[in-house]
């Protein structure tokens, strides 16, 4: 049909013909939708993502990626070795621009913003969406400072300002910012008596929680977590997922993870990734775990395949 509406030379029936195309192809977007796009949330979506796809050179890592992620809530990011789970996180806050062959197109909005405008400010835009990674990388440097570096490098006027009018110094200030994020990260018990030691001295679960301290000190509003918990032991697993869970209270979290009972454990919803970069189901956690919508995701859960 396509053929005979350009060599047709009539107008009428070429107007005609690419209206009936048009539903046509309106009509079978319609039935092959996935179910999970109707999938609806409480609350506002901090994250906005349409049509976001990533090549690095030629290897297309993610493709037609739309999804919105709920504020103040857990959101998994799970799927097999190599799908994109973690080119989709670094897509949330342009951490893909340090990468030279990445390519990225589509929409990726923050509170209403297009973080990919020319005008986007990279600086302020990694603040409010903070990273943690999957190995913990603190400074050399001592817990205090781990914690203090963030506001200390970005000149933290409004904190600053704040003080003073409390009638504070900047170090009391400073003091007790570093205690809130210590304790907010659930790491203040263990640390508050050796806070000028070097953070390297900490075991690797308690410097992932540092991490996770120093992201807040610069005052986020979206924590995006690639694998935080893959490196640690059982316990020091059990203590992020509990942190991850509380700080959802008040942060909007993006995990991923390759542990899929985690996910259930700690998430609101899931957003399922397969092989070839595709996003193939997102909902509910509990929803997507007992009642998946696509049979190749019932699969990979139960196990089949990944
Ligand atoms: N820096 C890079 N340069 C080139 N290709 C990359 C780069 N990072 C990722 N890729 C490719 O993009 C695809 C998706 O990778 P990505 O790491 O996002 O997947 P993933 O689902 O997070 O994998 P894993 O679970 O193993 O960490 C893969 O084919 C990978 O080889």
């Amino acid at each position: 049909m396509t053929e005979s509406v350009t060599t047709t030379t009539d107008g009428s029936i070429e107007s005609e013909q690419t209206t009936v195309d048009e539903r046509t192809s309106a009509e079978s977007e319609e039935q092959t939708k996935p179910e999970w796009r109707e999938y609806s949330f409480a609350g506002e979506p901090v994250l906005s993502v349409e049509d976001l796809n990533v090549w690095y050179g030629d290897d297309h890592a993610l493709k037609d990626i739309s999804i919105e992620i709920p504020e103040q809530s857990v959101t998994a990011l799970i799927g097999p070795s190599g799908c994109g789970k973690s080119t989709f996180l670094r897509c949330l806050n342009r951490m893909n621009d340090r990468i030279k062959e990445a390519r990225v197109e589509g929409t990726v909005e923050f509170n209403g913003q297009d973080i990919y405008a020319d005008a986007a400010n990279l600086v302020e835009l990694r603040k409010r969406v903070g990273m943690v990674f999957q190995h913990p990388n603190p400074f050399p440097k001592s817990i205090r400072e781990n914690v203090a570096y963030g506001p200390r490098k970005h000149g933290d006027l409004n904190r600053g300002l704040v003080a003073r009018l409390l009638g504070q110094d900047e170090k009391e200030a400073e003091d007790e910012l570093v205690e809130q994020c210590l304790r907010d990260a659930a790491l203040w018990e263990e640390v508050s008596d050796r806070l000028e030691d070097n953070a390297l001295g900490l075991s690797g679960g308690q410097q992932q929680r540092l991490c996770i301290a120093r992201c807040l000190a610069v005052d986020p509003e979206v924590i995006l977590m690639d694998e935080p918990a893959s490196a640690l032991d059982p316990i020091a697993t059990a203590k992020i997922e509990d942190l991850i869970e509380s700080l959802a209270e008040e942060y909007t979290v993006v995990i991923v993870t390759h542990n899929m009972q985690q996910a259930a454990r700690i998430s609101d919803q899931t957003a399922v990734f397969l092989t070839g970069g595709e996003l193939v189901e997102y909902g509910d956690t509990d929803q997507v775990f007992e009642n998946p919508q696509s049979q190749r995701v019932e699969d990979y859960i139960t196990g089949k395949f990944g």
